[in-house]
């Protein structure tokens, strides 16, 4: 699949001396949807402000749909829509007429029927004389994506779609989302919710510290997430594994009070869980309870923000939680 956008050396730093991207290369493929995973202040909205013309890259180059967002900013620029976070100065403003006034922007011709498409697809065609102020969330942030994809743009950028909304207004989004994917829009949004990531992408890539340490295919990671983690409390704590369970994927947590097995839940010969419980009966090692835990892109991403670099399959080992 061809690249829509290529990145490639991209370095940012602020005049306040702080470096936000450390040299960022990455495409992204055209119709693909892309998530963009990173914790607070990780660079997500430098990225795709200076992909978006906003902000001026230090070094390195971006093309977009083979223009050069420096040399070639207008026609980089309208090939591009971006849907912030929140609207800003619209409040008194019409649906219809912020619209019609976002194609105007990019110096399209005026095209009526188009926007009415976008409107309908939206479901904000009755909502169209209404003033923004007037709207709820959901349906702003309905009006933020028309404004964006009111000049035709090839690839749209959304950034944290879905903060702060209701689960189900969230998976409306996501089924809005995947809706603008089968029209050929190439779809990059940026998330806090591992769960977004799960459901809507292609491909993910995670982003710390100014560096991507993660670009991979969302089933790649899904396929990694068949491990998963089975442990017993034990009756009495351990100080050391024995030797006669040295071939097991075992360690020992909470100071020796738990054993953890780490075991892929789709392998050919089994999970091993009964053998493992047979042979811990045989050495007479009791437990007073047990869970098992589905590891999952949170605890990649967890994992990486917290210890860098490394690789995913060992990342399955470590523990999931928020960010
Ligand atoms: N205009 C600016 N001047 C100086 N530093 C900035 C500026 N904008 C962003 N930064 C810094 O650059 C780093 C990356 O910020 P950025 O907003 O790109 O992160 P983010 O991943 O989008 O975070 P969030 O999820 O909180 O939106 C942060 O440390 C931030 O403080």
């Amino acid at each position: 699949m061809p690249s829509i956008i290529s990145v490639r050396g991209l370095r940012k730093s602020y005049a306040s001396g702080h470096i936000a991207l450390h040299g960022i290369d990455l495409d992204i493929r055209e119709g693909e949807i892309f998530a963009l995973l990173g914790p607070n202040g990780a660079g997500k909205t430098t990225l795709i402000s200076i992909i978006c013309g906003l902000v001026t890259p230090t070094a390195g180059q971006v093309m977009v749909g083979g223009r050069d967002i420096i040399r070639d900013y207008k026609a980089a620029r309208r090939q591009v829509g971006l849907v912030p976070q929140e609207l800003h100065n619209d409040a008194f403003d019409k649906v219809l007429a912020t619209v019609r006034f976002s194609r105007g922007l990019f110096g399209k011709p005026r095209d009526d029927a188009l926007i009415e498409k976008i409107l309908h697809d939206l479901t904000l065609w009755d909502k169209r004389d209404a003033k923004i102020m007037e709207l709820s969330g959901g349906m702003k942030r309905r009006v933020m994506i028309a404004k964006a994809l009111a000049h035709e743009p090839r690839v749209l950028f959304l950034d944290e779609p879905t903060a702060g909304v209701d689960v189900e207004l969230r998976k409306d989004m996501w089924r809005l989302v995947r809706g603008l994917r089968e029209t050929g829009v190439t779809i990059i949004l940026t998330t806090h919710y591992i769960e977004e990531a799960e459901e809507m992408a292609d491909r993910v890539g995670v982003i710390n510290g100014g560096r991507l340490v993660l670009v991979d295919e969302k089933e790649a990671l899904m396929h990694k997430l068949g491990t998963k983690t089975l442990t017993l409390h034990l009756a009495r704590p351990m100080e050391q594994l024995p030797a006669a369970l040295a071939d097991w994927n075992l360690a020992l947590k909470s100071g020796g009070r738990d054993l953890e097995y780490l075991f892929d839940a789709r392998a050919q010969e089994g999970s091993g869980v009964p053998a493992l419980m047979r042979q811990l009966e045989a050495l007479g090692i009791g437990y007073t309870d047990l869970s098992t835990r589905q590891s999952s892109l949170e605890d990649i991403f967890v994992s990486l923000v917290h210890s860098g670099d490394i690789a995913p399959g060992e990342a399955m080992a470590g523990k999931g939680g928020g960010q």
